[in-house]
């Protein structure tokens, strides 16, 4: 597949600082990763979020968290929370099971080697966008067998810390390596309208579900992410939670959770 690494196909997973929470699951995914990375053509790269560790941390310290359609809205203040606990305690974490687990983990964040250049949304916040991808390392680290785990936290162009928002992160990174699959773990089974998951989602609905409030917050900048991925060819979707070992086989096949599509809802 075009793009993919060294002919293999390539998996991004983006998961959500809430679905970490449970550790045991968080374990079992690992595990079902380097089964499947010892087994299978797959290859696979991590963004990670940890938005409500964040929150709880910065209010620790007095800050109060201000979110915007599903983005924090980052004082300086809080910038140096968001580095600590996003590229520190949260990657370490990842990277420390991973490889327990069988994977050979790195955790790097969008500052290492340049990954991700950013710019601020305004002069007083330090939340940004990503202006531009240098993904060598990652590429570099996935042909040497490496697990990447990816903390979002970027660098604007005068080496001033950005937050960048991790389903952001997610997509920018999934465009410039073609990925052949990206995968949203979250703490919910999958979208969610009247109480039922949805099966499937298309593109051209996600606008509409926005306007009407049936989805909110967080769920935002995820569905918005995962339209731009399909419209750059991105060809599998999904956003789903993570229960027991072998969920990530099943939502890969679309047995399980939302998939995104580009074909109009039936
Ligand atoms: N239609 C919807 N279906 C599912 N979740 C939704 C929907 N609308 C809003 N949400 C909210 O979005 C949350 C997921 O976003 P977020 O908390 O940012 O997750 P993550 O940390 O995985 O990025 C859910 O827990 C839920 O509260
Ligand atoms: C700008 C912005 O929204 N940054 C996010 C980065 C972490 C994140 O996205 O975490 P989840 O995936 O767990 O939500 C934040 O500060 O919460």
């Amino acid at each position: 597949m075009d793009g993919a690494v060294n002919s293999h196909t390539t998996v991004l997973i983006k998961i959500g600082g809430r679905a970490m929470e449970d550790e045991t699951a968080l374990v079992d995914l690992l595990r079902e990763l380097a089964e499947l990375f010892d087994n299978t053509d797959m290859r696979f790269l991590l963004v990670h979020g940890g938005g409500a560790e964040v929150s709880r941390i910065s209010k620790i310290m007095g800050m109060e968290p201000v979110f915007k359609d599903g983005k924090r809205i980052t004082s300086p203040e809080e910038m140096p929370v968001i580095e600590m606990v996003l590229s520190g305690s949260i990657n370490k974490k990842i990277v420390r099971l991973a490889n327990t687990c069988g994977l050979v983990a790195v955790g790097i964040s969008g500052a290492d080697a340049s990954l991700f250049t950013a710019s601020a949304l305004s002069e007083d916040t330090r939340t940004g966008m990503i202006d531009f991808v240098n993904n060598s390392i990652v590429e570099n680290l996935l042909s040497l067998g490496y697990f990447p785990v990816i903390s979002p936290c970027s660098v604007d162009s005068h080496g001033n810390a950005l937050n960048i928002n991790a389903d952001d992160a997610a997509l920018a990174l999934a465009r410039s390596m073609s990925v052949d699959a990206l995968v949203f773990i979250s703490d919910i089974p999958g979208i969610l309208k009247e109480d039922k998951v949805l099966t499937r989602l298309s593109a051209s609905s996600v606008e509409k579900e926005i306007a009407s409030g049936t989805i909110s917050g967080g769920m935002i900048p995820k569905v918005r992410a995962s339209v731009e991925a399909l419209k750059s060819g991105v060809s599998h979707i999904v956003i789903s939670n993570y229960i027991n070992k072998g969920d990530f086989a099943s939502l890969m096949e679309g047995k399980k959770g939302t998939t995104l599509s580009l074909e109009a809802d039936l």
